[in-house]
């Protein structure tokens, strides 16, 4: 940052928020927010056990039976001249801790080697590694007055961190060791360790495809919205390695001076009752914001449901009476019939496990629209669940050889169209949906090339102008795609998505000067 004077931003804070970020002049799209070097990382749990585990110096995935070990500790590396061994940002100063169980197995690895326990230890050692950064993050919310014995966030701290590191390593530390590296522990300062994880920190995707989290002084100050007006992005590949998982924050959509500046710690495509669950249940906050007040969700009905009417369905929607209250009723607006909020969740969550089975197991285009007709006479045509489901079909669509009829592909348009409109209403700024939003504007463009070389349904040629038409819309959506990817090229799906789409690019190019069609 420059000057005090410089900086974007001011720190306020206020009973029901705690500290937040304030806007101290005018921003603008792509106006820098902050940067800064994390305060630590660390690997995130594994949610396969079966998965490679990250080496615990440089995070690549290593042959976790067959691979090379730490020689002191024991844990899994990609080689033992990783630099990160040695670098007590990475393993160095843990390595100390964890060769008090020098043991190394070949079973249930997962268990024994528990990735997710290295960042709460990290957080403890920073008091020795780097005592200004552990004044900073031991003033972090942990929300510990929540976190008490019984509740699952505390008991799974407990089981899976806090005694893992207890009784594998601390309690088993000489100690000179103990003295050198931890002055202060007790399971109460793990405990804290792991609510300030919780609370703040930011989860980084490692170019090799393992995840991390990490916490950052002024950037983990940042409050909850569901419509965030800044993105931020990591630098995942540096030539200085103190450069490494810096964070930047920009500004997506027009802040004026004085307004809050937010970033979002759910997920954009959720409705709002799983939103606002998962912040209830992971940040302790109810989320009252614009998209959260309102029932249509900001106009795109994402978690509107069709009403089955009172024996006959009467085509009403039901939408919450007061989306801000978990027990709120669905009242539909044509007719008397309500349902109520736990009803709705089950249902809403059953189609959920529906949804996302089909997608795991590679959904064919048939199995995927059989679902789509099935749950499309419950819930409105934008609805999230049928939103993922025709995200899945519009890339299957004008892509397998029984999928290329014009018939197909018409249904593709409609659909890229449909999702376009709700993804840029719900993320204007692409904070969230910016690969979503390049995909579908991606997929758009080649069904409308491939439709510009069909010829009409009645066997008549397009028109130049038919044609000029079709190629105007897939130049703007192939564009589009381009320019909202500009921010994610740290990541590898950006990037690999970034380069079809040039690709295409170029093709539509020639294409266009072939068909002497200028815009
Ligand atoms: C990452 S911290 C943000 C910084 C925190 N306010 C502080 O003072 O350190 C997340 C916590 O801030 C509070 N918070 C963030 N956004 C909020 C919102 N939109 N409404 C209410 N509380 C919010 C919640 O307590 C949440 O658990």
């Amino acid at each position: 940052m420059g000057l005090a004077a410089d900086v974007p931003y001011e720190v306020h804070s206020s009973d029901e928020l705690g500290r937040y970020l304030v806007a101290a002049r005018d921003l603008s799209p792509g106006d820098l927010v902050l940067t800064e070097r994390p305060l630590v990382f660390g690997p995130k749990s594994m949610p396969d056990p079966e998965a490679a585990m990250p080496c615990v110096g440089c995070y690549k995935p290593v042959a976790t039976e067959a691979g090379e070990r730490c020689s002191k500790c024991g844990w899994p590396v990609c080689s033992g001249n990783c630099p990160g061994l040695t670098d007590p940002r990475h393993h160095g100063a843990e390595c100390h801790i964890l060769s008090a169980r020098p043991e190394c197995v070949l079973k249930d690895m997962a268990n024994y080697y528990r990735h997710d326990a290295l960042l709460p230890l990290r957080c403890v050692l920073l008091q020795i590694v780097d005592p200004e950064k552990w004044i900073k993050l031991i003033e972090m919310q942990s929300h510990m007055e929540c976190r008490t014995p019984g509740t699952e966030a505390y008991d799974d701290a407990n089981e899976f961190i806090v005694e893992y590191l207890m009784n594998n390593f601390i309690s088993k530390l000489d100690a000179d060791t103990k003295k050198k590296y931890l002055p202060t522990i007790s399971a109460d300062l793990i405990h804290k360790m792991c609510g300030i994880i919780d609370t703040n920190a930011l989860e980084i995707r490692h170019p090799e495809g393992s995840e991390l989290l990490a916490l950052f002084t002024n950037t983990c100050i940042m409050e909850h919205s569901c419509i965030p007006n800044t993105k931020h992005t990591f630098a995942t590949t540096v030539k200085d390695k103190n450069e490494l998982f810096r964070i930047t924050v920009k500004v997506v959509v027009p802040v004026e001076k004085g307004n809050h500046i937010t970033t979002m710690y759910s997920h954009a495509l959720w409705g709002t009752q799983a939103r606002r669950q998962h912040l209830k249940d992971t940040k302790y906050f109810a989320c009252k914001c614009p998209r959260c007040s309102d029932p249509t969700e900001l106009g795109t009905y994402l978690s509107a449901m069709k009403c089955l009417g009172d024996g006959e369905p009467c085509d009403g929607i039901h939408l919450p009476e007061d989306p801000l209250d978990d027990e709120t009723d669905w009242a539909c607006n044509k007719c008397s019939v309500k349902i109520n909020n736990s009803q709705v969740n089950m249902i809403i969550s059953q189609m959920g496990e529906e949804v996302e089975n089909v997608q795991m197991m590679g959904g064919s285009p048939i199995t995927l629209e059989n679902l789509l007709c099935r749950l499309s006479t419950f819930l409105h045509p934008n609805h999230f669940h049928l939103y993922a489901i025709k995200h899945s079909l519009i890339q299957l669509y004008g892509r397998l050889p029984d999928q290329m009829s014009q018939d197909m592909l018409d249904k593709k348009i409609k659909m890229c169209r449909d999702l376009i409109k709700i993804t840029k209403t719900l993320d204007p700024g692409n904070a969230r949906l910016s690969l979503y939003n390049a995909v579908l504007q991606y997929e758009l463009h080649t069904a409308l090339v491939l439709t510009a070389k069909n010829d009409n349904c009645d066997g008549t040629p397009k028109t130049d102008d038919q044609i000029k038409q079709l190629l105007l819309e897939a130049k703007e959506a192939i564009e589009d795609a381009m320019v909202s990817l500009k921010d994610d090229l740290e990541e590898t799906s950006g990037n690999q998505l970034l380069e079809v789409i040039e690709k295409s690019k170029k093709e539509f190019d020639r294409f266009c000067q072939e068909k002497k069609v200028t815009f």
